[in-house]
């Protein structure tokens, strides 16, 4: 069948493709959209990743690669803001997005929102030009409000924006089973308007290595058990769980270190950052000061070794809407423990390639690190059933096949759009 290429735009507000991964606001999602855009890009499509200008040095369009371009809407102060403070700048946002368009004449036949508040932008992109969304929340704000309670900043206002979205948008992708729940449940979501469509890892960037190598690469010790923390280190991601699970694993023969990577920068200091003056604490509380390792924030091209490295990977979020890390632990052929939440119970296969254990409960955690910590025999045969998952179900090449299904059954864009476009009151503004 003859393939026609098509444009299309993503809206990804505070979540760029050039960003710094590791930040409190950078993880899955500047993930998700740069390498979601560059497989659909892959397959023929034209993409246009809109995502706030954070900085006056940025030209307002780079071509990023093959088929990407990002483009740096003016909307609000052009300086990094907490995507808690963004929420008041998206009507700039989106005329500027629909201004963008109409002077370069640019036709989308799709908009792929990525987080509410580029629902909100879709939705008015929508109503103004006709334009069909499909949208990824990435997170939910009643299931942020569960967890965080007070300490959830957004604005009341976001609950409103997803029961809105869900039912304006097109079609909307749900990363795991209990995220459609989740979408059902909380926002009343139409089942027939939702498909599951996971997260996905690189085969290029997440390969197995071999453990010494990796370890002298990453310059860890060759002799002992290693157990690998790897995220955005933020109080819901659960890593103090993993401190405190440490303090009661039993002996296991052989001396045994847990590496923590990420945070906000390379070089972690207490009075700069906060969660980590709050980890060390409780570090020091549980008397493991010489059994840790903050390794700071990591470029993604070192990430590998330390996975690689690792004899089990532990992520114990307290939620998880997706989860890319397990993923990519397990494309490197590290056995996974991860809290049973989300994306993780559905990428995790429990007794085949990790174990799944409950989340804030760092008794369970130290049992089971333990257990595999004492077997090597099933940490090999997790690590081979974790390779051969990972790459059957979950490479983003795989996702993007997926996603150009569904925007293929999406609604076409009406051809008066352009049309539209010119009489536009915003053009006059
Ligand atoms: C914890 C969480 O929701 N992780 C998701 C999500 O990632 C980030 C999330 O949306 C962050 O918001 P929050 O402060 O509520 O945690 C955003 O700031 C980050 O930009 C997101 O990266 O998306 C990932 C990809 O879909 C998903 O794997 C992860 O579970
Ligand atoms: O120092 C770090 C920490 C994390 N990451 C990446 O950030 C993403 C985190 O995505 P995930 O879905 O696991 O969680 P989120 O941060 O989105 O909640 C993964 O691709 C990690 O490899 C990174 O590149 N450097």
């Amino acid at each position: 069948m003859k393939f026609q290429q098509k444009r299309i735009a993503f809206i990804s507000e505070h979540a760029s493709p050039l960003a710094n991964i590791g930040g409190v606001d950078t993880g899955g999602q500047n993930v998700y959209v740069a390498q979601l855009a560059k497989h659909l890009a892959h397959i023929g499509y034209l993409v246009d990743v809109f995502t706030r200008r954070e900085s006056t040095e940025i030209e307002e369009v780079v071509n990023w690669s093959p088929g990407v371009r990002i483009i740096h809407v003016n909307a609000g102060p052009a300086e990094v803001i907490i995507k808690e403070e963004i929420l008041q700048y998206m009507d700039e946002f989106k005329n500027n997005m629909i201004n963008f368009m109409i002077n370069r004449q640019l036709h989308y036949s799709l908009v792929h929102a990525n987080f509410f508040m580029s629902a909100w932008v879709a939705m008015g992109i929508k109503k103004e030009l006709d334009i069909p969304f499909v949208v990824t929340f990435h997170a939910l704000g009643h299931v942020r409000r569960i967890h965080q309670a007070e300490k959830d900043k957004f604005p009341e206002e976001r609950l409103t924006i997803e029961e809105e979205a869900v039912q304006q948008a097109n079609h909307i992708i749900a990363e795991c089973p209990q995220d459609m729940d989740d979408l059902i449940n909380y926002y009343n979501a139409p089942k027939n308007k939702i498909t599951i469509i996971p997260c996905g890892f690189s085969a290029t960037e997440f390969y197995p290595i071999d453990k010494e190598c990796a370890r002298k690469i990453a310059g860890l010790p060759q002799s002992e058990h290693l157990i690998l923390q790897l995220g955005r280190m933020v109080p819901r991601k659960g890593v103090d769980n993993v401190i405190q699970a440490l303090a009661k694993v039993k002996p296991t023969g052989k001396p045994i270190k847990l590496v923590i990577v990420g945070g906000e920068c390379e070089e972690l200091e207490e009075e700069t950052c906060p969660e980590y003056a709050r980890l060390i604490d409780i570090v020091r509380q549980h008397h493991v000061e010489n059994q840790v390792i903050f390794t700071g924030r990591k470029n993604r091209d070192q990430l590998k070794y330390y996975y690689a490295a690792a004899d089990v990977f532990i992520t114990t979020p307290w939620y998880e809407p997706f989860g890319i890390t397990p993923l990519e632990a397990m494309a490197c052929g590290t056995p996974v423990i991860g809290s049973n939440v989300g994306g993780i119970k559905y990428s995790v296969a429990d007794g085949e390639t990790g174990v799944l254990v409950p989340a804030h409960d760092p008794d369970a955690l130290g049992e089971k690190i333990t257990w595999l910590l004492n077997n090597e025999e099933v940490r090999n045969e997790f690590s081979h059933n974790a390779i051969e998952r990972v790459n059957t179900h979950f490479t983003w090449a795989e996702v993007a096949h997926h996603v150009n299904q569904l925007y293929r059954c999406t609604q076409p864009v009406a051809k008066e759009s352009i049309a539209l476009l010119s009489n536009s009151k915003i053009q006059a503004a």
